[in-house]
Formats: structure tokens, sequence, C-alpha cells
């Protein structure tokens, strides 16, 4: 009999489409089949095969084994790259899911019945469109800053080839406008005083972290002072059914380093931008007003639930 220590509670906030809600991951069952993975999983002392979640080379061959047994995906990344956790990401996916299929804001969608989703931010994992891709047929523009997440999510994407025609990774440069707005001041600070408009937000708990010394400066306006986000991104005339953001959800590293207890890499490029997270989607917020007729639903990740009553004032 398990003891009401050791049972497995299914977190309220997984969804019922999502794979894993039954059924978590089932390591000795990868294991078995997998000898690669199976270097990482070790029997603790209830008996139950484990991994460390304190070894980032553990939680990617497990993000790498998940999405290669459940989704059909090859998929790598770097070492310290941000590694997702699969049955967490997908819960974002299926939201969207929900709301696409809602009649909150009218389907006016021309392109029948594909859907086409804007992911800001895919990093090097391009977890998104290959999920969304995979389970859904979705197609998807991914788009990020860095270097280093333009070539490995090209190389996921590339990897795949049976989806690969539905995922564009997107470039973001500092002034690649093709929507002349005035305001948008391409990498320069807004002044956000507009409202959100028919977007909707998707509040999730920020993946915990490992500790790092790296440390950027504050911005103690909290605004937002980086790479264009939607606008100069979205090129003219384009049409989503949804954009979608996990963000820089930090404004340090050190707040990033929350959780000693698990590690799931995330360089500063990835975790972190001036403002943080308040200050990002504050900026997806504003670039929505603008581009409302060019996305049905605005949607982001959100860390901490303080911030959703500032982003929604
Ligand atoms: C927290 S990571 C999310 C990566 C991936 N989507 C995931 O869920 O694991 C945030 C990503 O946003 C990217 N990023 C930061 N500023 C950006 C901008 N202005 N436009 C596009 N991407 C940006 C970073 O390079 C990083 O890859």
């Amino acid at each position: 009999m398990v003891s009401k220590k050791n049972k497995r509670k299914r977190p309220d906030t997984i969804h019922p489409k999502n794979k894993y809600s039954d059924n978590p991951p089932d390591f000795a069952l990868l294991a078995s089949l997998y000898t690669s993975f199976k270097a990482f999983v070790f029997n603790s002392r209830d008996g139950r095969p484990r991994i460390d979640w304190t070894n980032f080379n553990s939680t990617r061959e497990l993000t790498r084994v998940l999405l290669l047994h459940d989704h059909g995906l090859n998929w790598w990344i770097r070492n310290g790259q941000l590694c997702p956790t699969v049955p967490n990401r997908s819960k974002y996916i299926h939201w969207i899911e929900d709301l696409l299929s809602s009649d909150i804001i009218p389907n006016n969608n021309s392109n029948g019945d594909i859907v086409r989703g804007f992911d800001k931010g895919t990093g090097a994992n391009c977890i998104y469109p290959l999920l969304g891709a995979s389970l859904l047929g979705w197609t998807f523009v991914g788009s990020d800053v860095t270097d280093v997440a333009l070539e490995w999510a090209e190389r996921n994407v590339k990897s795949n080839q049976h989806i690969s025609e539905l995922i564009e990774i997107r470039k973001v440069t500092n002034c690649q406008g093709t929507l002349s707005i005035e305001d948008s001041k391409c990498g320069e600070s807004v002044d956000g005083k507009s409202k959100m408009d028919g977007s909707g937000s998707v509040v999730e708990e920020a993946e915990p972290l490992p500790l790092s010394s790296f440390d950027l400066p504050s911005d103690a306006n909290k605004k937002y002072s980086g790479p264009p986000v939607l606008l100069g991104v979205v090129r003219d005339g384009e049409k989503f059914d949804f954009c979608m953001c996990n963000p820089p959800f930090f404004e340090t590293m050190e707040e990033a380093g929350l959780n000693p207890k698990t590690s799931f890499g995330g360089t500063p490029e990835e975790m972190v931008c001036p403002g943080g997270e308040k200050a990002f989607i504050t900026r997806i917020i504003e670039d929505s007003v603008v581009l409302k007729e060019s996305f049905r639903w605005f949607t982001s990740m959100l860390g901490r639930k303080t911030n959703l009553k500032f982003l929604t004032s």
C-alpha cells in the first residue's frame, strides 16, 4: 500500500488533455527502452526509480527521451541552455487549444483550419513550436534574439522533417521593423499607458532555476529596453491565431536562482531582461494594442502572480 506521504498528488493545474495528466513519466519504462536515459536512473530508498534533478544532464536526457518516446521528436540543446519540462510546456499548448475553441474572441481566421501561432522567445529548445506542431499540426513563427537560440532552434526544427515545414524561426534584430509605428521606437523603452485589448494572460509558476552569480543591473523604472518584442517582428499583413510567450522572467540571475534543488539550465540571455517579466509583458501588451488586427489571442506565461494585478490594471 502506498503511504499517504508517498502518494503522488496530481497537480490541480494539469490539463486533462495533457498526456501526463494521469500518466506521469514512467522512468522505469523509459530506462528499459533508452540506455542513454538508464544511466541517469537510480532506485531511491522507497524503491522508486528516480533521477537526480540537480544534474542538468539528467533533466536534459529526460526531456530528450520524453520528446522522442511520447512525441516522436528529435531534440537536443547545448549545455546550460534552458531545458524545458515536457509536461509543463504541454499544458500551455492545451490551454491555448481551449482558448482557440472558445468564442470569447471570435475566430476570423482566413486560413481555414490552419492554426498559426507566434512564439515570442522560442529559445534554443524551440519547445512550443515543436509540441504545437507535433501534437496539433499548428504552424508557428518562433522568434528569438540570440544567435545560439536561433541556431539551435533551427537545428531542432530541421531534425524533425515531418513537421519542419510548419515552423519558421525568425530572428529579432533591433530595427527590422516592417510595421512602422512611431511609438515602437525599435529597441527603446516606451511609456506603457495602453490597456490590454483582446488579450489573454496565462498564469503559470516559473520553472525553478539553479543559483548563479551572474547579475545584471536592475532597471529602476521597470521599463523594457531590449530588442523589439512583437512590433517590428510581425510583418505587414501577417495574421496569427495566438501569440504565446515564456518571457525572461527575472531582472537578475540572483533573483532567478531561487531553487538550487533542480537544474534546468538557463543562461542569463534566456532568463533575464531589464525590468524582468513585468516589463517584458508590459511591452507585449503595448504592442498588442497596435497589432490587435494581427492576432486573435495574446497570451504569456507569468512567473509571479503578484505581477498579475499590475499587468491587468
Ligand atoms: C525563458 S526563455 C523561453 C524559451 C522557451 N520558449 C521555453 O519555454 O523554454 C526566454 C527566451 O526569450 C528570448 N528573448 C528575450 N528577449 C527577446 C525578444 N525581444 N524577442 C524575442 N525573444 C527574446 C531569450 O533569448 C530566450 O530564448
